[in-house]
């Protein structure tokens, strides 16, 4: 069966590269997504606010305390060495309290950010889990990665950088304005007419860094997808010789992503220097008035030693918070794909009002396919009206061309589809009737590319459920015939398969499959056969396994190689999702019709 969500993979990653770049961020409806979240840990929220709260103050308290150092202590003559010391000792504290509040502030936050995205993650899978395969014929694998990762570690940059500085930088601009007009409200006045002048430079600065910065962001993305397709087509571009082709590409590629970089960075710079520069200008100016009105004695000198380290501080908080735009706009795209996500109902679900109407283990293995028709898209059908009625116990072989709809047959059985007309049952229920974890107990599936997982034998046959005994395990293997198989593998029943089972042939991964079946007792086997060429060997291997394998269960076998169906007590032929002749191997011969045919290609070697 091939693999459907593999069809358009790559154009839809295209597709998906180009949302990413158009989508616009919705900073309401995102925050809205994520405040039930943040609802969670309102507590630690409100311990954040709190260390930030005393964090701050004993940062913006320290130029304050230098002022009464300077204007109450030093200037005043008081030669007041103790209470000098005083001083020295609260402004020690008040570092110490800085650094703690700071360093709790930041650890609970980066604890609740965290937390959140690990939950928000585990949701995300455990509901694309759920999806029935219409939801992944429309999305790339590619893209549910990117929303697993990519996308929820945007979250986490959201949490730790984004958030901490709305926290912190905030209320830091806040407080220092506060303490400006408590020192000297016309000073303060001043340093206020600067206001709109940064925020002019800083919002002239953030639409030219969101440029730069998505410009490097596509460009990494495409880097990054040209690696990977490179990655899964390997042997065609070394059987095509086309690796100097690729390098060059990858290098043109790699090459503009550089040059974004470089942007990016160079914006950033020439930000951070204009920022700098707006600092000094804006001490100058101060050290300016506030000196005219220290040597005209109308304000202190303490007073303007304050001041000027107020106006240091307050260009960095409005620094970052630029910074962090970026960060907060690809936080909130990723939000609202997330949430896209969330939002897809799978269309294939159990009925509320579900009885246990079938118990797997009294399931005899009759099955109707009662006229039925469906298709993939709207207007494009592909099983017409078709009404196949299979008696227990019996062997069905399915044949026919390529795309004439065999494999499409068994999904509606193993209800990945519903069908539009007619209904399918098994022992008079129809499927739509069955709990899916009740149907897929009955139904077993041996696919032409078996899924094996990354991990040893034992537990690829007994699908990691511990309950089945290694012993069964191997009795199983030895029934089916894939002991010889395993026994020839470097640890035997332990060796450790890597992804995909690609260690593995075709047909040695169908072997193992077929363990399963034995393992998992299912009362109806359907067995996609390996199109690959197989050895000699191995197909009498995948004979044996299916002939003892189909004793007391009905079974349905997609054939594509004659010899494993000839045996089979009727064999269907379809055409173009309809049943166009059914019969026995010699009856179908007889009538020298589409079987025939197949056959005699078949005789010359031709795959049906
Ligand atoms: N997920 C899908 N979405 C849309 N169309 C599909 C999907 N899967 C199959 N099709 C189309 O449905 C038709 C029947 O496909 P199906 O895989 O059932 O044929 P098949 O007889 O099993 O072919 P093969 O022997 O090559 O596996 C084909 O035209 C195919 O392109």
């Amino acid at each position: 069966m091939r693999p459907p969500q593999a069809i358009h993979n790559w154009q839809m990653d295209q597709k998906a590269d180009l949302n990413q770049t158009e989508q616009k961020p919705q900073y309401i409806s995102a925050f809205r997504a994520l405040s039930g979240y943040i609802r969670l840990h309102l507590w630690a929220f409100i311990g954040v606010f709190c260390c930030t709260l005393i964090a701050i103050l004993s940062e913006l308290l320290q130029p304050f305390l230098m002022k009464i150092a300077i204007d109450d202590n030093l200037l005043a003559g008081k030669n007041d060495y103790k209470g000098l010391l005083v001083i020295c000792a609260i402004y020690l504290a008040l570092s110490l309290s800085s650094f703690v509040f700071t360093y709790l502030q930041s650890n609970l936050l980066q604890h609740i950010g965290q937390s959140i995205v690990a939950r928000i993650r585990n949701q995300l899978f455990g509901h694309i889990m759920k999806q029935s395969m219409r939801y992944f014929d429309r999305m790339s694998s590619g893209s549910l990665i990117t929303h697993v990762s990519s996308d929820t570690e945007a979250l986490n940059q959201f949490f730790n950088q984004v958030l901490l500085s709305l926290f912190r930088d905030g209320l830091t601009l806040i407080f220092i304005i506060v303490m400006m007009f408590q020192l000297d409200t016309t000073l303060a006045l001043y340093c206020l007419i600067l206001l709109p002048i940064i925020s002019l430079v800083a919002i002239a600065f953030r639409s030219f860094m969101r440029t730069t910065y998505q410009l490097a962001r596509t460009r990494l993305s495409r880097m990054v997808a040209f690696v990977a397709e490179n990655l899964s087509g390997m042997n065609l571009i070394q059987v095509f010789h086309q690796q100097m082709e690729q390098e060059k590409q990858f290098n043109e590629r790699n090459g503009s992503y550089f040059k974004a970089n470089i942007r990016e960075i160079r914006t950033n710079v020439v930000f951070g220097r204009t920022f700098d520069i707006l600092s000094n200008l804006s001490i100058a100016f101060v050290t300016w008035i506030g000196g005219s009105a220290v040597l005209d004695h109308n304000l202190e000198f303490g007073v303007l030693y304050a001041f000027i380290t107020y106006i240091r501080q307050f260009f960095q908080p409005i620094n970052t918070i630029t910074q962090q735009w970026n960060t907060l706009q690809s936080a909130t795209v990723a939000v609202s794909r997330i949430w896209t996500v969330f939002d897809s109902k799978p269309d294939i679900t159990d009925r509320a009002e579900q009885r246990e109407v079938l118990l797997p283990e009294k399931v005899k293995g009759r099955i109707d396919f009662d006229d039925i028709s469906f298709s993939y898209e709207e207007g494009i059908p592909i099983i017409r009206k078709l009404d196949l009625h299979i008696e227990p116990g019996e062997l069905i072989g399915v044949v026919g061309t390529t795309g004439a709809g065999k494999s499409s047959l068994i999904s509606l059985l193993c209800r990945f589809y519903d069908v539009k007309e007619g209904r399918i049952r098994i022992d008079g229920t129809d499927v739509r009737d069955i709990p899916q974890s009740t149907l897929h107990r009955v139904v077993g599936l041996v696919q032409q590319e078996p899924f094996l997982y990354s991990g040893s034998i034992i537990d690829n046959v007994r699908m990691f459920d511990e309950s089945i005994t290694r012993e069964e395990v191997i009795q199983a293997c030895e029934f089916v015939g894939a002991d010889s198989i395993i026994q020839k593998l470097r640890n035997g029943y332990d060796t450790l398969l890597s992804e995909r089972g690609s260690g593995l042939s075709a047909g040695e991964r169908q072997m193992i499959s077929f363990a399963r079946i034995i393992v998992f007792k299912p009362k109806i086997l359907i067995l996609d056969e390996a199109s690959a060429n197989l050895d000699s060997h191995t197909e009498k291997l995948i004979q044996n396994a299916l002939h003892v394998v189909s004793q007391n269960r009905t079974t349905i076998v997609i054939a594509h190689r004659l010899s494993t169906i000839m045996q089979a007590d009727r064999i269907i032929v379809m055409s173009r999702g309809e049943i166009v002749e059914q019969g026995s191997h010699k009856q179908l011969l007889a009538c020298g019709g589409h079987y025939r045919e197949l056959y005699e290609h078949s005789q010359g070697h031709v795959a049906v």
